[in-house]
């Protein structure tokens, strides 16, 4: 009813616009069917576009709804028997896991027969099996005929109604059973597989509350820079920026790591994420199509639909091959005839085998089903890779390029000194200027200046600024007041003045900026970063994975020491005073030298490498817009040790598809020559061309299991990530630096910071490591202990986070019931509000109306 009002609306708002509408299509089997439903669906009327995802078995159309309805495209697949119906967007379809009755009678017939041999007559019983199940395959490749094209349905056709014809009705009715059975098995392995990507798309929610009118619209009809309202406990619909409320948010789904984000005015907050306790107001940054949780899913579902370079050429191939294969198949069963030869018989047989043989279903499917599985596998990681030819590239690189500014330190300048040379001109002017001048500027050093001014009370004023330049590895150029003003590094200075410029006695390592006024050094100021945590690490991860790592850095010598020193020398070269050409010369020289590179930068100045490298990698929540369009992969956290874990998924993968292909020749050779060898099975044949495929199927679904396997080969405490990050549960505000998470295992040293000092401060909130490894069960009751404590704002951490922290469930600890008492489990939130509190009071407002009940936890989990 909703959905007519929305047709009418649109009705009357456009004549066009198109709609996009989910199919499941159970009729989906080889990448054959995808050139099929498209010459069906595309010269329809009124539909725009049509993607295939074969995995998934989904079509997705866009259409005019208003020319043809979504029903009405379900009905032309239907018509071909594809058994098409339509999906509710984002609705994850309880299919019917048991077989179809046709294949248990089959099933059931075809073992009657098997005591032919006590009584011969029952041998009948396999026609039977056969005839029962036989209609859907003839059926569809009827179609494919019309169609004229061959299809694996075909070939099966052709070898049943052989059996047949050679009175060899147990092999018609094996042959039956066993691709029917294979097919609904297939289903049910690819659904299990797709069921991880319907999770990604139906993340985020299809209305958004506009916060002025409290009117409840259609998500993808909220312009950008509209204010949205997100309750306690709603997913965010649509990215955006925080202008109202505080709350903490639930990044799991983009990021991979379930802990609170304490989100504020001014903070970006992400379609898909939860947020947890508070009420937010949020200034839209994007369409709802385009947030980034739907271009990760739209990336996944092209990773499908969009061949890649081998699978085109198979598609081509077997175009030509399958023809090819039915004359030759042809050939062998009339030579014998021709010939005269005794056992005409065995020459049909032959081709037959080689018909069903010939089936590549297996290969076609090689390659897709796995890039699939491990682009799902990365976006659950926090990792937006574009495409499988990514993965595949990553697999290779033997070199890695890390920029500093923002990517190894994290970009938050604080200015350590600011010095006047002039005595004309006094502090607050020159703060006055600079200031004004940077804040229109998205250098990471800009912030920190515009801040320092404000620390001084002295607020910039943009539209003083007459004229603005950037000069890339320098600084900037503003025109105030009428006053030409100079900021930057020694080049600018350079650049600006006829001067020598001073050396300034410095604080080791940290920046140093130049003011240039008239050509005159005015003025002087240090900055300083600190390194991300996890960075170190990170860089020994990549050297066991045989990678060598490299800084290239626009900022000075001494600064890239001081980075370097930070990470105890962990970097094998640096290069320092880079201007962005020459980030790029670099890279190709790693290229040549080294072999493939990857790239991982954040800013406008790494743009350039980040198109050069191999692989360019980008800080997605902190990065720039340019360096996440010119990279290959975004990383959704801040986090570089997903780098390494990257490397061994696409590793991981590159190795999947070789088993794959190997697989699938394998078997099928082996079949062959058994014929040739004078064995024709039939249905070893059929059993291996359709065990096969399931075999690559389930081969590929491992890559979506390997969270252990990938937390094992990084370290000792990969697995615990996702608790370290605990330490924010405590509340803090500045969020990012407590919940990177090297010190995985410092729980309790954090959380009692965090406590203690409620201050984001990342050195003192996220110290070493170590001890806590020796005893993770402990620390992962105290973090919990903690957790709860604080949790007045009850489930944040306490509820929503144990239940679906798979962490917590392997470890075998306390997980939601030590956390939350009773009956966790059942409720939608997660544990905390249990079987005592009404449904829509956990799922509305703060799950724990009653916080009170929390506060027992503490007992509970120290058991
Ligand atoms: N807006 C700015 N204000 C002041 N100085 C700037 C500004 N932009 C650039 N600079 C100066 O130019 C130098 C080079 O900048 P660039 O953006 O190329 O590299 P970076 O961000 O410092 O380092 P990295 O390449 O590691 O990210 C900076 O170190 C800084 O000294
Ligand atoms: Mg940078
Ligand atoms: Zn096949």
């Amino acid at each position: 009813m909703e959905n007519d009002e929305i047709l009418k609306a649109s009705l009357l708002n456009k004549k066009k616009s198109y709609e996009k509408s989910n199919f499941d299509v159970l009729g989906i089997c080889c990448t054959k069917e995808v050139f099929l439903i498209e010459g069906i669906l595309k010269p329809l009327e009124g539909v725009q576009d049509v993607s295939v995802i074969v995995p998934s078995k989904t079509v997705v159309v866009v259409h005019d709804p208003l020319l043809i309805s979504a029903s009405q495209i379900a009905a032309a697949l239907n018509q071909v028997k594809l058994e098409a119906s339509i999906r509710a967007y984002g609705e994850e379809k309880i299919l019917n896991t048991w077989p179809k009755p046709y294949i248990i009678a089959c099933g059931l017939l075809l073992g009657v027969s098997l005591f032919k041999n006590f009584y011969p007559p029952l041998g009948w019983f396999a026609l039977g099996a056969a005839i029962i199940g036989f209609p859907p395959i003839f059926l569809k490749s009827i179609t494919s005929i019309r169609r004229l094209s061959l299809d694996m349905n075909i070939l099966m056709a052709i070898a049943v109604i052989g059996a047949v014809a050679l009175g060899d009705y147990s092999e018609a009715g094996t042959i039956v059973f066993l691709f029917t059975t294979a097919e609904w098995l297939e289903t049910l392995a690819r659904r299990k597989a797709a069921s991880g990507m319907t999770s990604l798309m139906s993340m985020t929610p299809q209305k958004a509350v506009l916060a002025e009118t409290r009117e409840v619209v259609d998500a993808e009809k909220v312009s950008i820079g509209s204010l949205i309202a997100v309750l306690a406990g709603e997913i965010v619909p649509i990215d955006g920026v925080v202008v109202d409320g505080r709350s903490e948010v639930d990044e799991r789904t983009l990021t991979g790591e379930s802990f609170p984000v304490p989100k504020q005015p001014g903070s970006q907050v992400w379609a898909g994420t939860q947020n947890i306790d508070g009420y937010l107001c949020v200034r839209t940054t994007a369409m709802a199509e385009n947030s980034a949780v739907a271009r990760m899913g739209r990336l996944v579902e092209e990773a499908q639909s969009s061949r890649s370079h081998t699978q085109r050429l198979i598609d081509t191939c077997v175009k030509y091959y399958t023809p090819v294969v039915v004359v030759l198949a042809a050939g062998v069963a009339i030579l014998p005839l021709i010939m005269k030869m005794h056992n005409p018989k065995q020459g049909f047989l032959l081709a037959l085998v080689l018909i069903v043989s010939a089936c590549p279903c297996a290969l076609v499917l090689s390659t897709p089903i796995a890039y699939f599985c491990a682009l799902l596998k990365a976006a659950q990681m926090g990792l937006l890779v574009k495409g499988g030819d990514v993965l595949e590239a990553l697999s290779q690189v033997k070199a890695a390029a890390f920029d500093k500014t923002g990517t190894i330190t994290r970009g938050e300048f604080t200015i350590r000194e600011f010095h006047v040379f002039n005595s004309d001109i006094s502090l607050e002017t020159l703060l006055y200027w600079v200031s004004s001048i940077e804040s229109k500027s998205s250098h990471p050093m800009a912030s920190a200046l515009v801040e320092y001014a404000r620390s001084n009370s002295v607020e910039q004023n943009t539209h003083d600024v007459k004229e603005f330049i950037i000069f890339p590895g320098e600084g900037v150029f503003g025109q105030i007041d009428g006053h030409d003003i100079f900021i930057g590094n020694r080049r600018i200075v350079v650049r600006a003045s006829s001067q020598a410029v001073p050396s300034i006695a410095k604080m080791e390592g940290v920046t140093v900026g130049y003011v240039v006024y008239r050509g005159e050094l005015i003025g002087a100021f240090t900055l300083s970063d600190s390194c991300r945590t996890g960075t170190e690490e990170a860089i020994s991860e990549l050297k066991s994975l045989g990678i060598k790592s490299v800084m290239l850095t626009g900022d000075s010598t001494s600064a890239a020491n001081f980075a370097q020193n930070q990470l105890k020398n962990a970097l094998e070269e640096i290069h320092a005073e880079l201007l962005p050409a020459d980030k790029v010369h670099v890279i190709n020289d790693l290229k040549s030298r080294v072999g493939p590179t990857m790239m991982i930068g954040d800013g406008m100045n790494d743009a350039p490498a980040l198109a050069a490298a191999d692989v360019g990698i980008s800080m997605g929540v902190s990065g720039s817009a340019v360096a996440t369009e010119t990279s290959h992969v975004t990383l959704m956290s801040n986090d570089l040790q997903k780098i390494p874990q990257a490397v061994v998924l696409a590793r991981r993968t590159h190795q999947t598809i070789l088993v794959n292909i190997i697989l699938s020749i394998v078997t099928k050779s082996a079949v062959f020559c058994l014929s040739f060898a004078g064995y024709p099975l039939l249905w070893a044949a059929v059993l291996a061309d359709v065990g096969t495929c399931l075999l690559v199927i389930l081969h590929s679904m491992m890559l979506l299991r390997e969270e252990e396997v990938i937390a094992k080969k990084i370290g000792s405490c990969g697995s615990k990530k996702s608790m370290n990050n605990g330490c924010c549960l405590a509340g803090s505000n500045g969020s990012e630096q407590c919940s990177s998470k090297p010190n995985c295992c410092d729980l309790e040293a954090q959380v009692k910071q965090c406590h203690s000092t409620l201050e984001s401060n990342s050195s003192s909130c996220c110290g070493t490591k170590e001890e806590v490894c020796n005893d993770e069960r402990a620390s992962l009751k105290t973090s919990y202990a903690k957790a709860a404590t604080k949790t007045i704002s009850c489930q944040s951490g306490c509820c929503i986070l144990p239940t679906k922290n798979k962490v917590l469930e392997t470890e075998g600890s306390s997980s939601q019931k030590g956390c939350c008492t009773d009956g966790a489990e059942n409720t939608e939130r997660g544990g905390c509000c249990g079987k005592s509190y009404m449904e829509e009071v956990a799922r509305k407002e703060n799950c724990c109306g009653g916080c009170e009940t929390l506060m027992e936890v503490p007992e509970i989990i120290t058991e």
